[in-house]
């Protein structure tokens, strides 16, 4: 451990995807068997020798370890799976390459399902679940990790490898289903910590001075142990990994929220530097003023992540050099970082030509964050006066976009201040249920989600009329045909409540944030959702209005030609926050009552053209839910709020209906309950209706769809199936409020296997009504 400390700017971790998606398409092409496994590896080379070049431009020095190291193929949690050797034995033995296995693991093939998939802290990134069980034969594997240092050292670039750590790896691991009951993956830590010793020490012995461990499990209180305990871990687990004689310097990361309570306590580990996000999180008052936070810090650097990660504004340095300054005044050694891995925001601002210049100014992607990163451990090594141009130039862009037009607008606000709780409730259930009679609905009724599979025809129109090929009203024709020949589709296979099949739609949030007024949309802005998969998040940049009806005329013309209601569809105001980016000048709750007074006109029109039932979505309202327990509660209120201020409006004989798309409910089902939706459908088919239970105990009174056809893999369940599904959901929930209904939209399946599904679903539900 000869190595120096870690210059003074650094990330924790930057986009992987390529500027242009370059390695979408590599991997993608690989999987389909048009390029070979060197192909592969050769483009994944070039794409990791343009990151660090140019990390290496914006500022970073090439020389100490500031650069991460922070490529990969398809996810983190799964290259910490192939470092660990934790292949679940289900796969059998591995044949091929590593990456074989590793690609085996994320996407499965003919016979092995893939390794489930869930979202990654409160973003919207998915992981890939580690499966553990007694007998998971971890082993040391170091070869990437090695293999991409000396890429670097080639480059005359010095890296720092990065690899989730292993109390986080284990507590978002699952047991695997040969796991003796009542295991928990984080039985294993002390077989795990022993193989992260071993990687590092192979680490050491290619000369890698400093490595990277991602631990934002400190942060979050929505794990299977208390925050308490994961710091009680940590500390065991660093105790022995810092205790190791030959290994490279370790630089502990606490992402995605607030460390403050544990920092001292981290401060003290056997480590030489410690991360903490600044931005979610705070600095702990008490043990600066005091002095304990720098005694606990001597001799460990503190990466202080002023810099946000998670959104696309520039930064208030002022702002960010009064707390870095806090703490090198305290005596502690400060490295300027980001919050977390910048894997949350596209590559490059200057990539969006097409933005209206006053918005970009704002703006700062991946690129500009490490230059800000750079600008500000300037200041830190030669004083504020150094960097007092780039401060007052930040200060003159966030007093314009301040002052922009469009930004605050007073109609929009006094609307949202006058908004009561009034606004927000709906006549009483038993009156609505009264009011409804009327919609003739069937117990066990039979609906779908929203969407119905997004050919190529669809995608190829959409794609000619945003080239110009065709004019709007060639495009109109074509989605009112598409609409005519789904509603048929649907009348055939007997469902009861339809859809007009979501045609028109590219994506559930950007439709509508390119109808809306506050939005705009990028151009190059993707950010990997998961594997090879990316979004376009919109922005949020102002105060939201709606300039004119965005969905009615689908939905009316949807309506026009059937007799069976036709659900209007949208999406909710805390989805829409949850899947862009959002202004940060104030707090969200302000934005989402914005949203959902857009959408309550949205609701007005509908009902207005002849809509009865209206859908709006929620399927991010869990994602969304804070790490920090203490700031659960108020976030429940303002979003639980602002979907029934968007739905208080209609009238008790319209029926409003939102769609969850998950399974995990014991959190938050007291707001489920609150957004008081007429009817609520939401994931069920793949846990076997688990999720009956905590609703039948909870007593709910409102309709409840538990989804009984898993969308999320072409297999088309079968009669017998789905009616057993509905049977177990009967026995527990009234058949007036019981809906039958698939987990999710139909979006991404094919028509063959919707048809035959949906098919399925209605002869099971008309199977279970007969058994009444
Ligand atoms: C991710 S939830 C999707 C809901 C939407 N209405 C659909 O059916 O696609
Ligand atoms: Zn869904």
């Amino acid at each position: 451990m000869t190595a120096a400390p870690l210059p003074q700017a650094t990330i924790l971790g930057y986009p992987r995807i390529g500027r242009r998606r370059e390695l979408k398409r590599a991997v993608e092409s690989f999987w389909a068997g048009r390029i070979s496994e060197p192909e592969l590896q050769q483009t994944a080379a070039q794409l990791r020798a343009a990151t660090r070049a140019r990390l290496v431009e914006l500022g970073l020095p090439a020389a100490g370890a500031a650069v991460p190291e922070s490529f990969s193929f398809y996810d983190q949690v799964l290259d910490a799976t192939l470092a660990v050797g934790a292949i679940p034995s289900r796969f059998g033995a591995p044949t091929g390459s590593d990456l074989d296995t590793y690609f085996r693991l994320a996407r499965g093939d003919a016979e092995h399902q893939p390794l489930e998939m869930t979202k990654w802290f409160d973003t919207n990134y998915h992981y890939s679940v580690p499966e553990i069980d007694g007998e998971t034969g971890f082993a040391a594997n170091a070869t990437a990790l090695v293999e991409q240092f000396r890429e670097a050292q080639e480059q005359g670039i010095e890296t720092r490898p990065v690899l989730v750590g292993p109390v986080t790896y284990l507590l978002l691991a699952k047991a695997s289903d040969a796991a003796a009951d009542g295991f928990d993956p984080i039985d294993r830590l002390d077989d795990l910590v022993g193989v992260y010793a071993a990687l590092l020490e192979a680490l050491a012995a290619a000369g890698v001075s400093w490595v990277q461990l991602d631990e934002p499990a400190l942060v979050s209180d929505s794990l299977r142990v208390t925050r308490e305990e994961t710091l009680g871990l940590v500390e065991r687990a660093y105790a022995v990994l810092g205790g190791a004689g030959t290994r490279p310097r370790i630089l502990i990361a606490a992402p995605y929220g607030n460390s403050a309570a544990a920092l001292t306590r981290l401060g003290a580990l056997p480590v030489e530097a410690v991360h903490a996000d600044l931005v979610r999180g705070s600095l702990p008052d008490a043990a600066l003023a005091d002095g304990s936070l720098a005694q606990a810090f001597a001799g460990t650097q503190l990466v202080a992540g002023v810099v946000d990660g998670r959104n696309i504004w520039r930064t208030d340095l002022r702002g960010a050099f009064a707390q870095l300054t806090q703490l090198t005044d305290a005596g502690i050694a400060t490295v300027v970082g980001t919050s977390n891995n910048l894997q949350h925001v596209p590559h490059d601002v200057r990539d969006e030509t097409k933005l209206e210049g006053r918005l970009r100014s704002w703006l700062a992607f991946a690129d500009q964050k490490v230059e800000q990163v750079a600008i500000l451990a300037r200041g830190l090594a030669e004083g504020a006066a150094a960097i007092e141009p780039e401060l007052a130039e930040v200060d003159r862009v966030l007093a314009d976009r301040d002052a922009a037009p469009g930004v605050h607008s007073d109609p929009i606000r006094a609307r949202v201040a006058a908004s009561g709780d009034d606004d927000r409730t709906r006549v009483t259930e038993e009156d609505r249920r009264a009011a409804q009679q009327d919609l003739g609905i069937p117990h066990l009724a039979t609906t779908t989600i929203g969407s119905f599979p997004q050919t190529p025809e669809i995608r190829k129109a959409r794609a000619a009329f945003v080239r110009g090929e065709i004019d709007e009203a060639a495009y109109e024709g074509f989605l009112r045909e598409e609409i005519a020949s789904v509603i048929r589709l649907q009348e055939e296979i007997g469902l009861d409540v339809l859809v007009h099949g979501e045609a028109e739609r590219n994506d559930m949030v950007q439709y509508f944030a390119e109808l809306l007024d506050g939005f705009a949309v990028t151009e190059h802005g993707w950010v990997q959702s998961y594997g090879s998969r990316a979004t376009r998040p919109s922005i949020l940049w102002g105060d939201v209005s709606r300039p004119a009806p965005m969905t009615v005329r689908w939905s009316e013309y949807a309506q026009s030609l059937t007799d069976r209601p036709v659900k209007g569809m949208l999406t909710g105001p805390v989805t829409i926050l949850a899947w862009s980016f959002v202004r940060d000048d104030q707090p969200l709750s302000d934005t989402a009552a914005q949203v959902a007074l857009a959408l309550r006109d949205e609701i007005e029109d509908l009902v207005d053209a002849g809509i009865t039932i209206v859908q709006v979505d929620e399927p991010a309202l869990r994602e969304l839910l804070p790490l920090d327990r203490d700031r659960q509660a108020a976030y429940l209120d303002w979003s639980v709020g602002a979907f029934r201020l968007a739905t208080g409006g209609a009238r008790a004989g319209v029926q409003i209906h939102t769609h969850l798309c998950y399974s995990e409910f014991g959190e938050i089902i007291d707001a489920v309950d609150g957004l008081d939706a007429d009817v609520t459908s939401i994931e069920a088919a793949r846990s076997r209706m688990d999720v009956v239970q905590p609703l039948g105990d909870h007593g709910y009174s409102r309709g409840i769809g538990p989804g009984v056809y898993d969308i999320h893999s072409p297999r088309v369940p079968g009669v017998d199936e789905q009616t057993e599904l509905i049977r177990i959901a009967a026995a527990r929930i009234p058949g007036e409020q019981l809906w039958v209904n698939p987990d999710c939209g139909l979006k991404t399946r094919g028509y063959d296997e919707t048809v035959a599904s949906l098919t399925n679903l209605v002869l099971a539900a008309k199977a279970v009504r007969a058994e009444a």
